[in-house]
């Protein structure tokens, strides 16, 4: 199909070499080669084609994704990949933007195996759950308690006769609930996404399991019943931090989706008039367009950034507490936490933007922009709700700052709350990332200050510290987030400032994005850098220029930016984001393809002629 000529004379521009923006998002030209042809090995084999996922219902999709997800399991066992990036590639061009039936057994009941069994229970649960021998799922969750994870209700008795665990969810509100890929007990019905997933309940009635059932690595319950404390109690919650510490990828890849989908398209569409006369311009030339777009493409490349970098920590981590080093889990904990509850909630809110950029096109499942929202949007709730890991993230902040008036070193990652702040020159309109970088540390610095403040005056109170912290947990949301926003950003700095090096176009036009993000970031929170009298009224209107001209050097970019990031069509899966651009003969195309216009209308023709009889 030729290519839509706005969107050729697109690539006609630019500043860079796509591909070898692609090969750094990669990781390397080796990396995207593999990619490639991981992605061939499943575009081109006819088990993996199937109707659109879209047109189905709940109990079609939930049987389709079924089907494709155990032909995914066998093509990964079959080409012998076990990287789990190579293995997501395999499962992304499958899956249509929705959630697999099975990714919950692989993320969420191999991964604590993987954490706490001991060798023999790994022999005995973990190698044949790797193969998929057994499938599992993690029933933690229940219909009273997500969050709460000490106001759990089920019981797991230990019968010493016996040697067996005996489990009950003694009440209603004790039942599982939530249990993605909880099979034989029930579904939990309809949900607003997530339809690949069968979520569960579960309930438990004197089910008897037996005492080396218990994973033993970390605690374990001797034959008479002692229990044996882990050296560090807090590894147990490890298990959510292999996804939590996975999200923040999760949700760039994501954003990545929905503003590749809304940049193609906002220059594909053509809308109203500028210059009476002049033909209607892309849309995409529209200041208020590049306003909703621009800063999520740079969101996008941040978020991808700092969630490369954090699945490189939390490996790290794991492999230190492996070796029975558990210095560096507190803050692995916190880190996952924040960049887990800032990226998914602004990737949600993002994918929305990017679905109103395209209009009523973008409400069609054809843009595919509900799909990856719907499937997204359960990101700031599963594996941690939003609040509650901020707030992880903010109470560690607080300890921060006892740490400082003790002298105690702090971590790496918050050690920019020991630093020094001053800004005595006048920002102009082009203030570099670096400074916009400090500027971000400085309100995270001021912000954790003036939280703690009030949470040490309630404590001199009351003298309870839950109390303190309910008191005042809005702005210690707000402290969190400062913080995750200063980490994100010091990411994003610090890897540009090393592709500036190794490739000076790319990373000129990736410090552009830097400063695109670090200025929308400022002038999104102006009034504390006004309070903290770090900005003045000059500066603020100065890098609102700085952005507008941002805009206009980003232009004739967009297009090579989000083709950088490289989704094959049949990994996006829209027609508004068709690398080739040919949309509107493409969506009258599926609109026809919809057995909708193949069902006989003889409800309609049925009830029509009621009304008729009717005499109305
Ligand atoms: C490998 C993955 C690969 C890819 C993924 C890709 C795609 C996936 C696609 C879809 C999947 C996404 C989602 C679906 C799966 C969803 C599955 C679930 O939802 S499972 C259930 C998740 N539930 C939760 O997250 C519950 C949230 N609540 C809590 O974690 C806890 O209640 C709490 C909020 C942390 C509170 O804990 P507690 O009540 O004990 O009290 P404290 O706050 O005082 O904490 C005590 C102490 O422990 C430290 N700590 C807490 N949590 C952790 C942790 N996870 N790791 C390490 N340390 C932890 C805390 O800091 C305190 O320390 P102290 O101050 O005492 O030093
Ligand atoms: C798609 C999806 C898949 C899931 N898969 C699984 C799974 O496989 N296994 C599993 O075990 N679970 C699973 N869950 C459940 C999920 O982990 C919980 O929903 C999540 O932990 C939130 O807990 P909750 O639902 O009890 O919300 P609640 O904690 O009840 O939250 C409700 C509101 O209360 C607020 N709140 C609660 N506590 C506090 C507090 N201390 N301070 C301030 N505000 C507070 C929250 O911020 C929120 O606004 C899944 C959920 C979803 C949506």
């Amino acid at each position: 199909m030729p290519m839509n000529p706005d969107l050729e004379k697109e690539r006609q521009g630019g500043t860079f070499d796509v591909e070898q923006l692609t090969h750094i998002l990669d990781g390397g030209r080796d990396k995207t080669l593999k990619r490639h042809f991981l992605e061939q090995e499943v575009l081109k084999d006819p088990v993996f084609r199937g109707p659109d996922t879209r047109f189905l219902s709940r109990e079609e999709l939930f049987g389709e994704l079924l089907r494709k997800h155990v032909a995914v399991i066998k093509k990964t066992q079959e080409l012998s990949i076990d990287d789990i990036n190579e293995a997501s590639t395999i499962y992304s061009a499958a899956m249509n933007n929705n959630v697999g039936p099975l990714t919950l057994h692989s993320v969420a009941f191999v991964a604590p195996l993987d954490l706490m069994a001991d060798d023999e229970q790994k022999k005995k649960w973990l190698i044949p759950a790797k193969k998929y021998e057994i499938i599992g799922c993690y029933a933690q969750t229940e219909l009273g308690h997500g969050s709460f994870i000490r106001g759990l209700e089920t019981r797991a008795d230990y019968d010493v006769n016996t040697q067996q665990f005996v489990l009950n969810t003694p009440t209603e509100t004790a039942i599982k609930w939530w249990v993605g890929g909880c099979v034989a007990v029930g579904d939990i019905g309809p949900k607003f996404g997530f339809g690949g997933v069968d979520n569960g309940y579960l309930c438990l009635n004197n089910v008897r399991i037996p005492r080396d059932n218990l994973l033993a690595k970390t605690g374990k319950v001797l034959e008479d019943g002692t229990y044996v404390k882990p050296e560090n109690p807090k590894v147990v919650y490890g298990s959510m931090l292999g996804i939590r510490a996975a999200l923040p990828k999760v949700g760039a890849y994501n954003l990545s989706k929905a503003v590749t989908i809304a940049i193609r398209y906002s220059c594909v569409r053509h809308q109203s008039e500028i210059k009476p006369g002049c033909g209607e311009p892309q849309v995409l030339d529209y200041q208020t367009q590049q306003h909703k777009l621009f800063p999520l493409l740079a969101t996008a490349y941040a978020f991808h950034t700092v969630g490369v970098w954090m699945l490189d920590f939390h490996s790290t981590v794991m492999n230190e507490i492996n070796e029975g080093h558990y210095h560096r889990l507190a803050e692995d904990h916190v880190l996952a936490a924040g960049l887990k509850a800032v990226i998914n909630w602004k990737t949600h809110e993002g994918i929305e933007i990017c679905r109103f950029s395209c209009g009523g096109h973008g409400y069609s499942l054809a843009s595919s922009l509900p799909v990856i929202y719907v499937n997204h949007v359960a990101n700031s709730t599963a594996e941690g709700e939003t609040v509650i890991l901020l707030l992880q993230t903010a109470v560690y902040l607080m300890k921060c700052v006892i740490d400082l008036e003790q002298g105690t070193p702090l971590d790496p990652s918050v050690a920019y709350l020991d630093q020094s702040f001053s800004k005595s020159e006048q920002w102009c309109s082009d203030v570099d990332m670096h400074s916009l970088l400090k500027a971000i540390q400085f309100r995270s610095k001021k912000f954790t200050e003036y939280v703690s403040s009030f949470v040490k005056k309630e404590l001199m109170a009351t003298g309870n510290q839950q109390l303190a912290f309910n008191k005042h947990k809005v702005i210690l949301v707000e402290c969190a987030k400062a913080h995750t926003e200063a980490v994100i950003m010091n990411a994003f700095v610090t890897k540009v400032d090393e592709i500036l090096q190794s490739n000076p176009s790319v990373g000129k036009v990736l410090s552009l994005l830097c400063q695109i993000y670090g200025v929308t970031e400022i002038l999104a929170h102006s009034g504390d850098y006004i309070q903290y009298e770090y900005l003045r009224k000059i500066d603020l209107d100065n890098i609102q220029d700085q952005l507008f001209k941002l805009y206009t050097y980003i232009r004739p970019e967009a297009v090579l930016l989000v083709d950088a990031f490289d989704f094959h069509d049949e990994v996006l899966k829209s027609i508004l984001g068709r690398y080739d651009g040919q949309v509107y003969e493409n969506m009258f195309k599926w609109a026809k393809a919809s057995p909708f216009n193949k069902q006989d209308q003889g409800t309609f023709r049925k009830y029509i002629q009621q009304l008729k009889q009717a005499k109305l």
